[in-house]
């Protein structure tokens, strides 16, 4: 089946990298992106076609379109689709941009999926939410769990408002860890490690705990506890994060993602 991405940037490029190592044929993706230096990368790493835009009769012939524009850009990229569309099962990777503003703009299409992957995709590590009207089909929905599916887990969310706390968690999560490993380094670095040592212990500690926790039937709690011996260092450290409202900040910073994903949808969508 041929898949057609509108938009070549981060995310499709995760989900595409994951596809291909995967099994999917970079003969069966095309890319339409008006960036040539996109365009240029998406060749080049995985071998796919990338063209400015996409005519009507590649449009036409494609059993999937994955829209992975910007929100800001998703109404101009899918008006430009709607003349030539087929009736073809569109999945949609945009925080905050609801289906029924997608179906508006493409003439009253019905056939959509919105999907909140994440960059790990590219690792085949990915965890993606989704979400589909009631009355979508079962093979319409299969398709869409299969293509996420290849590159990690899926999580079916019954009502599509959910996707708003999904974004929040799993979508921008990525980045939270991300910037704990960049912490947990300079923090290493500060206490005399050189920086070479301290991203090996950094990012080792992080994907290493990673791993325990995905692999481990407890719950996170107690694999901390296990490290937490009773007046020890991990005591000492731990006390630090409460103090300073770790648990409370997570909250709020989770709350103001949230927020945002309604933001954006209420901002490029409702137009
Ligand atoms: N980056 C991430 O971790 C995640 C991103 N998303 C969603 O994925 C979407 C894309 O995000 P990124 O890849 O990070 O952005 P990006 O800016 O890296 O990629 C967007 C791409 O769309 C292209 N583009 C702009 N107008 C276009 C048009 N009319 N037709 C075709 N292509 C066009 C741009 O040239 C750019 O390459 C967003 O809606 C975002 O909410 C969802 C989950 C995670
Ligand atoms: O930051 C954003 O808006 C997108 C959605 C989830 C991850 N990146």
């Amino acid at each position: 089946m041929k898949m057609l991405f509108i938009g070549g940037g981060n995310m499709a490029a995760a989900l595409i990298g994951g596809l291909i190592a995967r099994g999917t044929s970079a003969a069966d993706i095309l890319v339409a992106d008006p960036s040539e230096a996109q365009r240029e990368s998406l060749s080049a790493r995985f071998g796919v076609a990338a063209v400015p835009a996409a005519d009507a009769a590649t449009i036409g012939a494609s059993g999937l379109i994955l829209l992975a524009v910007k929100p800001q850009q998703m109404r101009e990229a899918v008006g430009a689709l709607a003349p030539a569309i087929a009736g073809q099962l569109v999945i949609s990777v945009a925080a905050g941009i609801r289906a029924v503003d997608l179906a508006r703009w493409l003439g009253g299409h019905r056939r959509i999926v919105r999907a909140m992957p994440n960059t790990p995709a590219l690792i085949g590590q990915g965890v993606t939410g989704l979400a589909a009207p009631a009355d979508l089909a079962s093979g319409d929905r299969a398709l869409a769990e299969r293509i996420l599916g290849a590159v990690g887990t899926t999580v079916w969310v019954d009502d599509e408002s959910k996707l708003d706390a999904v974004t929040a968690i799993s979508g921008s999560g990525p980045a939270y860890v991300f910037l704990f490993i960049e912490a947990l380094e300079a923090a290493a670095v500060k206490l005399g490690l050189n920086p070479e040592q301290a991203r090996a212990l950094a990012q080792g500690t992080v994907a290493g705990a990673a791993q325990l926790a995905a692999q481990s039937s407890e719950p996170p709690a107690t694999l901390r506890e296990r490290v937490t011996s009773k007046g020890g260092t991990t005591a000492a450290a731990l006390a630090e994060f409460e103090a300073a409202g770790l648990r409370e900040l997570v909250t709020r910073a989770t709350r103001a993602a949230e927020r945002r994903s309604v933001e954006l949808g209420d901002e490029f969508g409702r137009a």
